[in-house]
């Protein structure tokens, strides 16, 4: 049975109502967190090439700033709505939280077809959006990064305006930025990084050793490619990878920088020579390894394939890829799931880094960020770690009741409640 779709600003609400309840919170405390503080809507016109002028809806939310600035990344799509942006924004309250980042969560968005835009025509809305937003963000008030369909170049774009505003430099207003423009070295490693890294883990805690590791990933864009890849430097044997195109499978372990060289010079997954087959990219969900990492989109593992999985880790580089009847299905199985907020939470850390070598002026080489976000996520893994055994809840509901313990102590020493 198809599961129930449901408004991600009404499945926001709902996940932090369960974490509350379980946490005991006081009432004040789910008052405060969900509707975010503040929703900017704004009209942004564009001079197009022809010479017409076409008007976007943006958008940007900021949920809280108890802890900090708020921060989050800008999506440009033709879907982006206000209620998308709010649910978006307290996600990422619950992400900074996990890890322990002094940040609130916001999120931004306009609802536009970028494939409909020539390059021209982005960077004026890309500005004009800066323009927009100028008055509530800032580099000690609200940091916007790259999401979907926004990068380092459009970063930069809107860097420049708001500097231009401010008649001063600012990098740290906007993360996601090109290393030769303050960007953080690391940052494009820093997800499926953190992904691998909270494989380890989770294979500590089930008694598993990395060389008896067999892993899937699923998506090998930035976020699969490199979990995959750093996966494989810990010892592990990942023995299938998929894209739109393919899977493809080889039991005595993939050489995974070999099909990302694959990947790039073809653009795809299908015809990677090193394969011993290849299938339809949903045998991913049947080649039974001990890991399972879904690093593609929203909804993947579903009532209808959670029973074809047979791994005893799950690992979530995608954000909400599971839904929560498959996840229940697992939790009654066993399975240990390493949260989204959690499992891809290495993006965000390394923004934050990002952040605070732009604020010092001064810059760190690549092992110094990876070991810095090592320190940072093995923390918080083993914390949540505990909170999951301690009150019996799967470690998507210990993360939540974590970050919002975190949240809701700041709320109440700053008087809120
Ligand atoms: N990039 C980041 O830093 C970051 C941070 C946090 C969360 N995420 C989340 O991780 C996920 C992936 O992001 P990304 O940046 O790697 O995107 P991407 O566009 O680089 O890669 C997505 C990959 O998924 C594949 N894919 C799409 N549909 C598929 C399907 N049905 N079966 C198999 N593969 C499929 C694509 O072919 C591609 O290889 C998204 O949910 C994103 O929100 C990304």
């Amino acid at each position: 049975m198809a599961e129930k779709t449901l408004n991600p600003f009404e499945i926001a609400q709902q996940q932090l109502k369960t974490a509350c309840d379980k946490l005991g919170a006081d009432d004040a405390v789910y008052e405060l967190l969900k509707e975010p503080k503040r929703v900017l809507e704004v009209s942004i016109p564009v001079k197009m090439d022809d010479g017409s002028i076409k008007v976007f809806k943006g958008y940007r939310s900021q949920h809280n700033d108890a802890i900090g600035p708020t921060k989050g990344g800008i999506r440009f799509h033709p879907d982006v709505t206000r209620d998308e942006v709010k649910a978006l924004s307290t996600w990422m309250t619950f992400k900074c939280g996990v890890v322990g980042l002094p940040y609130g969560g916001g999120k931004g968005g306009i609802t536009v077809d970028v494939n409909e835009l020539s390059e021209g025509e982005i960077e004026r809305l890309s500005r004009g959006f800066a323009r927009a937003i100028a008055p509530i963000i800032g580099d000690k008030q609200d940091i916007p990064a790259p999401d979907v369909n926004t990068n380092g170049q459009i970063m930069s774009w809107m860097v420049d305006e708001f500097s231009k505003i401010k008649q001063q430099n600012v990098p740290g207003v906007f993360t996601g930025k090109p290393v030769s423009f303050g960007g953080s070295l690391g940052r494009t490693e820093a997800t499926g990084y953190g992904v691998a890294l909270m494989i380890r883990e989770a294979a500590k805690k089930k008694g598993l050793k990395m060389e008896d590791l067999r892993v899937a990933v699923q998506g090998f864009g930035n976020v699969g490619s490199y979990a995959a890849m750093y996966a494989e430097e810990f010892g592990a044997k990942v023995v299938a990878v998929s894209d739109s195109s393919a899977c493809i499978i080889n039991e005595k372990g993939l050489d995974v920088k070999a099909v990302m060289k694959h990947r790039e010079e073809n653009g795809k997954l299908s015809g990677f020579e090193g394969a011993e087959r290849e299938e339809h990219r949903d045998e991913i969900f049947k080649v039974e390894p001990e890991v399972f990492a879904p690093c593609a989109l929203e909804n993947a593992i579903t009532s209808e394939n959670v029973n074809d999985l047979t791994a005893k880790i799950i690992c979530e580089g995608a954000n909400g890829p599971t839904t929560p009847e498959a996840d229940k299905v697992l939790y009654d199985k066993g399975v240990l799931v390493v949260p989204d907020i959690l499992a891809n939470a290495g993006g965000v850390t390394v923004s934050y880094f990002e952040w605070v070598q732009n604020l010092m002026n001064y810059y760190w080489s690549f092992e110094e960020v990876q070991e810095k976000q090592e320190k940072l996520m093995v923390d918080a893994f083993n914390k949540i770690f505990e909170i999951m055994e301690e009150h019996k809840v799967d470690m998507r509901t210990a993360a939540y009741m974590m970050s919002i313990k975190r949240i809701a102590e700041a709320m109440k020493l700053r008087g809120w409640y």
